[in-house]
């Protein structure tokens, strides 16, 4: 077998017998790296109770901060357990055991640490690849989340996140990886389109003539999510009385069809999405309490792209492959990688995937594709440009600010800033003026003759 890959860190000192029991009992730590981080990989941390000290604090929130995993182990928690364990829960641990009350406690973390293995794993299957794209701790703690729901649990999940961050592809993911057998379908169904007139046929199906306009019979969401999945898209917008309806059927498992008198049985794992605060919802009286208690067994928050924004070369370097797939794919300019990265996107991975699209379709030939690709829609006014770039515009300003404290008039700051741009573009020009002008939008004799009056100085 191979084993899982763990950091461990000992401060154990005065449980030096049973600590040895234990780590000579866990078939994982022959894998172990010892003393410090590996990315990605969970960790183990021993102590005693009198050690919780702000090293293993602090090394407990920078693991939490990198989105990693720890198991701690605490060996003489005697007096202050539920204080000691809340502390280091607190510091960001994710799981914590006490070594004395714990029954069988190597199986118990040789069972944890598999489980986030077979999780790793799973991360790096074809379909998380293609279709979930990013590297970010951010959005990796959320897919193994995701991953852990789905595969270790048939619990229903509720999927919080502004629109267009991914969260009809996660539910997509929660599906994927469900390990019923048989297993049915995914239907999604879009709670805003739900029309109030078909009283939630789209839910139940109806029989032939059920209700004026009812010309066939229609199978319902029920029927066509049995063994599977039931994705509701915007569950926050779903009419009172089919929430009352919806929740008898989670509940009971059974429905009737509109115009049919025989019940019918269904089991299926719901997966809500929402972009509203479902809380205030309940609140507000606007959703049922009993259903937000059945929905929301697991909540996973989708973060924006602004939260990741790490992932956006990755998203749109795959995007621009995808827009590509029928002609080849240029190289991408630097310089448009840079503006795409700082841009804002309130439409997060939707709003940049159309953008590249967008793009795509501008660009031809073979030429790099670059920033006068961008649809002059989709430009950015010249105040907006500046004020997208805020730490550098901050030292930009901080710089001007060192300069007229030494005294310089307007002037002699002007021409500062032209001879400082002119060595920079030479610089990256490697020495080539005419490029170099170019890119400047002056002519080489200027960059001539202030190069000939630096050397007179
Ligand atoms: N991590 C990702 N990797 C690749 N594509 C992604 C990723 N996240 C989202 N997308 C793409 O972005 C688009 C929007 O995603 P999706 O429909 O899942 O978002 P949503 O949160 O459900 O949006 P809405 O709330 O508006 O329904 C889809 O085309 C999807 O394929």
């Amino acid at each position: 077998m191979k084993y899982p890959t763990i950091w461990y860190k000992d401060f154990t000192r005065h449980s030096q017998r049973s600590r040895d029991a234990l780590l000579k009992s866990l078939a994982t730590i022959k894998a172990c790296v010892k003393d410090h981080f590996v990315a990605s990989a969970p960790g183990l941390i021993l102590l005693d109770t009198t050690d919780t000290s702000d090293a293993v604090c602090g090394l407990l929130e920078e693991a939490f901060q990198r989105h990693e995993r720890t198991i701690v182990v605490i060996f003489d928690n005697e007096m202050y357990r539920s204080e000691v364990i809340w502390e280091l829960l607190f510091a960001g641990a994710s799981k914590v055991y006490d070594f004395e009350h714990t029954p069988l406690i190597h199986q118990v973390i040789e069972e944890q640490l598999n489980r986030w293995h077979t999780i790793e794993g799973l991360m790096q299957t074809d379909f998380v690849k293609e279709n979930l794209v990013g590297e970010s701790a951010i959005w990796k703690n959320t897919l193994r989340e995701m991953i852990e729901i789905a595969t270790y649990s048939e619990s229903s999940v509720l999927i919080i996140g502004e629109s267009g961050t991914g969260k009809e592809m996660l539910s997509r993911l929660v599906h994927h990886f469900d390990p019923r057998r048989p297993k049915g379908n995914i239907v999604l169904v879009d709670c805003t389109t739900i029309s109030p007139e078909l009283s939630g046929s789209e839910f139940f199906g109806h029989e032939k003539g059920a209700f004026t306009g009812a010309v066939n019979a229609r199978e319902g969401a029920f029927s066509l999510a049995n063994n599977g999945t039931l994705f509701l898209d915007e569950i926050g917008e779903l009419p009172l009385r089919l929430q009352a309806e919806l929740l008898r059927v989670i509940q009971e498992g059974m429905y009737k069809p509109i115009g049919d008198n025989f019940w019918k049985k269904t089991i299926f794992r719901l997966v809500g999405a929402t972009n509203r605060l479902l809380d205030q919802e309940v609140r507000n009286g606007r959703f049922r309490l009993d259903l937000y208690y059945r929905i929301s067994s697991w909540v996973c928050k989708v973060p924006s792209l602004e939260e990741r924004r790490e992932d956006i070369p990755l998203l749109a370097q795959r995007f621009f492959e995808k827009s590509f797939q029928k002609r080849d794919l240029p190289s991408i300019d630097a310089s448009l990688m840079a503006y795409l990265t700082c841009r804002s996107y309130q439409g997060n991975v939707r709003e940049l995937q159309q953008l590249i699209q967008r793009i795509a379709n501008q660009h031809v030939g073979k030429s790099p594709i670059t920033l006068a690709d961008i649809p002059s829609l989709d430009r950015p006014e010249r105040q907006i440009l500046v004020e997208s770039l805020p730490s550098s515009y901050d030292e930009y300003q901080n710089a001007i600010q060192k300069i007229l404290e030494r005294g310089l008039n307007l002037r002699e700051l002007r021409d500062l800033t032209t001879q400082t741009a002119i060595e920079l573009t030479l610089r990256r020009e490697k020495g080539r003026v005419a490029q170099a002008a170019n890119r400047l939008g002056i002519t080489s004799r200027a960059i001539q003759f202030r190069k000939t009056r630096k050397q007179e100085e």
